[in-house]
């Protein structure tokens, strides 16, 4: 298949062959992470302790209650918003507009999910149903990949994202080609990025608590400061959803099987491995060591959220008092570049504070094993390249004052190291 006049961009994640390897990489480590979480030596470098045939993982419940959870939060997408948000230009000037009430959806999901379990809902059973919920997840995603693939197909050129129309099948479909698939002004890649996955980990990490409930009596130190971590960070990011508009996901990347299944597997399965981890290996864990994590939690939340919210806010309005008195670099394309204040200290202040944070999480689950550690080694790996595709990216927006920046703040993410 031809691509597209005029959108050709460099091939990244290693062409198609890379994609190839991905599409089968990511579900195939998502499975030996659920399946090494529940063994006794849970060694992430092992083998799993066995493989489940498909009579253990294909159960029509599962897909049932995987298409259930997304009609949920698809209706509350689409109740009234407390305001609709507009975001970036895009290329032929126009720009979308969407709905911000994924911290209402949040909210609604926790009230019903509360009357739920005191009407009876076994919440606690949830953890037995992982491998066949995740599989679930997988089927859709895919199918989802491959509708949104056919939707491209007959999508205008102005609608096609830069980066998946290199006409390399799998390439474009790993990637996807269309920037913000819609069906009236419904979202599917806005909604896809905050919604069923974030608020589906916080309710899989709820549900491992409440089984550690039933079996020990009541939940460990570790897990509830599990719990509360990380649903500070996707309360944080629903809270803060409009910031989500200006990431490389939403401006950038079409919608393909790479964000499909991010969002709606590899997010909820895999980030929710240290509550998974706990509920099968609890850890001791004393006040004065949790008050450290606490701390470490808190100092890279106050590092993640501080960089966000200057750059969020410098971009919305240059003039604001908080940000009005930082030094910037012109740059030709009229926007300005901060050269002081966080994103004077590193070039990816924030990501330095998410990393911070992903330590935190891990640490509750002991020093004894790998596996818990798997989310921050990820992360790192997955941050670098990030920050990598977004250098290029700047580079190609801003050129010359991109490198002025570059020599002005030499490190990227950690001070002095990196
Ligand atoms: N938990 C997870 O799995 C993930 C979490 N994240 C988190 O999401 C958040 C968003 O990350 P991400 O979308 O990658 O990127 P950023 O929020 O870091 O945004 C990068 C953009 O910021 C602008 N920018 C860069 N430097 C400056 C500067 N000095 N002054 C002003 N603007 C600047 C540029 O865009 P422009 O100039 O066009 O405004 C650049 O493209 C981060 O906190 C990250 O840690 C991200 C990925 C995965
Ligand atoms: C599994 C693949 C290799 C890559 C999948 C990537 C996705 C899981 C992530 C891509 C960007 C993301 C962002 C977030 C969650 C993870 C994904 C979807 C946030 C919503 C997390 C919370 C932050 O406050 C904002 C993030 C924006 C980017």
């Amino acid at each position: 298949m031809a691509p597209p006049q005029g959108s050709r961009a460099p091939l990244e994640f290693g062409g198609p062959l890379g994609a190839a390897a991905l599409m089968l990489l990511l579900p195939v480590t998502m499975f030996h992470l659920l399946l090494v979480a529940r063994s006794g030596p849970a060694r992430l470098l092992g083998p799993p302790p066995y493989l489940p045939g498909l009579e253990e993982l294909w159960s029509p419940w599962a897909l049932l209650l995987c298409l259930t959870w997304l009609g949920l939060q698809a209706a509350l997408y689409l109740l009234p918003a407390r305001k609709v948000a507009e975001g970036q230009e895009l290329k032929d000037k126009s720009r979308l507009r969407y709905p911000i009430n994924g911290f209402q959806a949040l909210v609604l999901t926790a009230l019903l999910v509360g009357l739920g379990v005191s009407a009876g809902l076994p919440l606690s059973a949830l953890p037995e149903m992982l491998l066949p919920l995740a599989f679930a997840a997988t089927l859709t995603a895919f199918i989802f990949s491959l509708l949104l693939y056919l939707k491209a197909l007959v999508a205008p050129a102005s609608a096609l994202a830069p980066g998946g129309n290199s006409g390399s099948l799998i390439y474009d479909f790993f990637l996807g080609r269309e920037l913000n698939p819609r069906i009236c002004s419904f979202d599917f890649k806005y909604f896809c990025e905050l919604r069923p996955g974030l608020i589906g980990w916080v309710l899989i990490n709820l549900a491992l608590l409440m089984q550690e409930a039933e079996l020990r009596g009541s939940p460990s130190l570790a897990m509830w400061l599990v719990n509360g971590f990380q649903l500070l960070y996707v309360a944080d990011a629903l809270w803060y959803e409009e910031a989500v508009l200006t990431t490389m996901d939403i401006i950038h990347d079409g919608f393909g099987f790479m964000l499909a299944f991010g969002d709606l597997a590899w997010v909820p399965f895999t980030y929710s491995l240290q509550a998974q981890f706990l509920l099968y290996h609890p850890q001791p864990l004393g006040w004065p060591l949790a008050s450290f994590i606490c701390l470490i939690n808190a100092v890279g939340y106050y590092i993640f959220r501080g960089a966000n919210s200057q750059k969020n806010t410098f971009r919305k309005n240059p003039s604001d008092p908080r940000v009005a008195d930082l030094e910037t670099i012109s740059t030709a394309t009229g926007r300005r570049l901060l050269v002081s204040g966080w994103w004077g200290m590193v070039r990816h202040p924030n990501y330095l504070g998410d990393l911070i944070m992903a330590l935190a999480w891990s640490l509750p689950c002991g020093v004894f094993h790998l596996l818990p550690y798997f989310y921050f080694l990820y992360f790192t790996a997955l941050l670098v390249h990030r920050e990598d595709r977004d250098e290029r990216q700047c580079l190609q927006k801003y050129g010359l004052a991109w490198h002025e920046y570059c020599r002005r703040v030499p490190y990227r993410i950690v001070p002095y190291v990196y």
